[in-house]
């Protein structure tokens, strides 16, 4: 988007007011729907597979066809933002979420699991280029000094759908008997979303119109988006990419079995392990916007991140060297510490991207992290599943255990790189004022600070 950066017209940015907190609301609560919906299933195994009479893999089946398509989809759901928009990008993905529910609770109502699988399927087509929007939005909305903050107070909103859907789905159908009621609240859930969408994207239009910002379909090819601007995809970045990929692998994937391994190595019955496992994202939700805040004021981005993937390694090889027992109390605190890496993690990682990258590429830089993300998302639970199959300590979980513990060694290896990286490169991530070293960094000329950062505008 092309920007004139006139000191009259700055008198009118809205980013500069107290709106841009409205639109940190809504952009937080436009994923919350979908956030809410992705673990309906987890929440209703035992319930889904009775009554759709289906197997573990055809339940299984609910999430591939989620995650395997998204290995692809976000970076054309990325590009597709940065060709034609964020606003029409955000509404399409929206607007999938809620059919693909639909159909999902449709499916579930009359016991048609060909049309539960076809919900989850298009759902996915929206899912996580979402969450690429609302990014987006994020870095249009917020500059350095407080971009982490509400990169984490999204994340955080959104996990409290996470944490919703753990405890009150099992609920709804055990007060009810009705197993599709709770998948249509999760349906008014995502249309919730989907208002919120549509009034971010007034209030969005609002802010360009004022700012003389004018549509990317009219834009001079000079600034509009081009396949060779990948090339700015630099080391910084693809390695970003890859401990995204196996952080999340250590953080989601064993959140996705970690009730059955509360229940099989600890004795935990199935509600106190929902219990234990939603204590990560619970943690996140409080804890995300104030590690945001802290690297806002601070920089110092890749030693968060080496923190956290320290203390997520620590975690694994605690439940690694821990012997099974009864309903011992320590593997709680594990969850919290888990749920402390995460947080730091997921504000930090995420609000780093946009100082890595020309603007223009915003929409397909986080398109691209979060495909990386999901292909480890898609393959992680595969992997976990053949290491337990395949062997026999404490019930094949010690050498999972010892998997995730590679990962995160991994994850640690991954940050040291992008650390010695950044020393090489300026520094960038590690600045307080990451936006002016990334000038330098990325040698952005002044018809490219547009999209992202609009402080630019106002610091130059
Ligand atoms: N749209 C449903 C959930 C998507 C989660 C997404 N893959 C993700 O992990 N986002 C970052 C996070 O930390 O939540």
């Amino acid at each position: 988007m092309q920007r004139p950066a006139t000191v009259s017209l700055l008198k009118n940015d809205l980013t500069k007011t107290r709106l841009r907190f409205a639109i940190l609301a809504l952009a937080s609560l436009m994923s919350f729907g979908s956030y809410f919906v992705y673990d309906n299933p987890s929440a209703l195994q035992t319930q889904l597979q009775d009554d759709l009479n289906i197997g573990t893999f055809e339940f299984n089946l609910f999430y591939s066809v989620y995650s395997f398509p998204n290995i692809i989809l976000p970076i054309l759901g990325g590009y597709f933002i940065d060709v034609i928009g964020n606003r029409i990008g955000a509404l399409l993905f929206s607007i999938l979420i809620v059919i693909g529910q639909g159909l999902f609770a449709f499916g579930v109502m009359i016991n048609s699991y060909n049309i539960a699988l076809i919900g989850r399927g298009v759902f996915g087509l929206g899912g996580e280029s979402l969450n690429v929007s609302s990014n987006y939005y994020m870095t249009n909305w917020f500059s350095g000094n407080e971009l982490a903050m509400a990169m984490g107070t999204t994340v955080s909103v959104s996990r409290l759908g996470s944490v919703l859907n753990d405890n009150i789905e099992p609920v709804i159908v055990n007060s009810t008997g009705s197993l599709s009621l709770g998948l249509w609240i999760g349906f008014l859930f995502c249309i919730f979303s989907l208002i919120c969408v549509i009034i971010a994207n007034i209030l969005d239009g609002k802010k360009d119109k004022n700012l003389g910002i004018i549509s990317k379909k009219h834009l001079p090819d000079s600034e509009k988006f081009r396949f060779h601007d990948l090339k700015y995809f630099g080391f910084s970045f693809w390695c970003l990419c890859l401990n995204c990929l196996v952080v999340y692998i250590d953080v989601s994937c064993f959140n996705n079995i970690a009730s059955n391994y509360f229940q099989e190595r600890f004795g935990y019955n199935s509600v106190e392990s929902g219990s234990i496992i939603s204590i990560t994202y619970i943690v996140a939700a409080f804890l995300c916007p104030v590690f945001g805040m802290i690297v806002d004021k601070f920089g110092q981005r890749v030693q968060f991140m080496i923190f956290s993937t320290v203390s997520i390694t620590l975690v694994h090889t605690a439940f690694l060297l821990t012997p099974e027992s009864h309903k011992p109390i320590y593997p709680i605190f594990y969850m919290v510490f888990l749920g402390l890496g995460y947080s730091i993690y997921a504000s930090v990682m995420w609000a780093s991207i946009p100082y890595l990258i020309k603007p223009k590429v915003a929409g397909t830089a986080f398109g691209m992290a979060t495909s990386i993300q999901n292909l480890g998302l898609g393959v992680g639970p595969l992997l976990v599943g053949y290491i337990q199959e395949n062997t026999n300590k404490d019930k094949g979980y010690y050498w999972v255990s010892f998997f995730f513990v590679m990962i995160g060694v991994s994850g640690i290896i991954t940050c040291i790189l992008i650390y010695v990286n950044d020393v090489k490169t300026g520094g960038v991530l590690r600045s307080k004022n990451p936006e002016k070293v990334r000038e330098s960094f990325i040698g952005i000329n002044e018809t490219e600070k547009t999209d992202l950062g609009n402080s630019y505008s106002a610091i130059n």
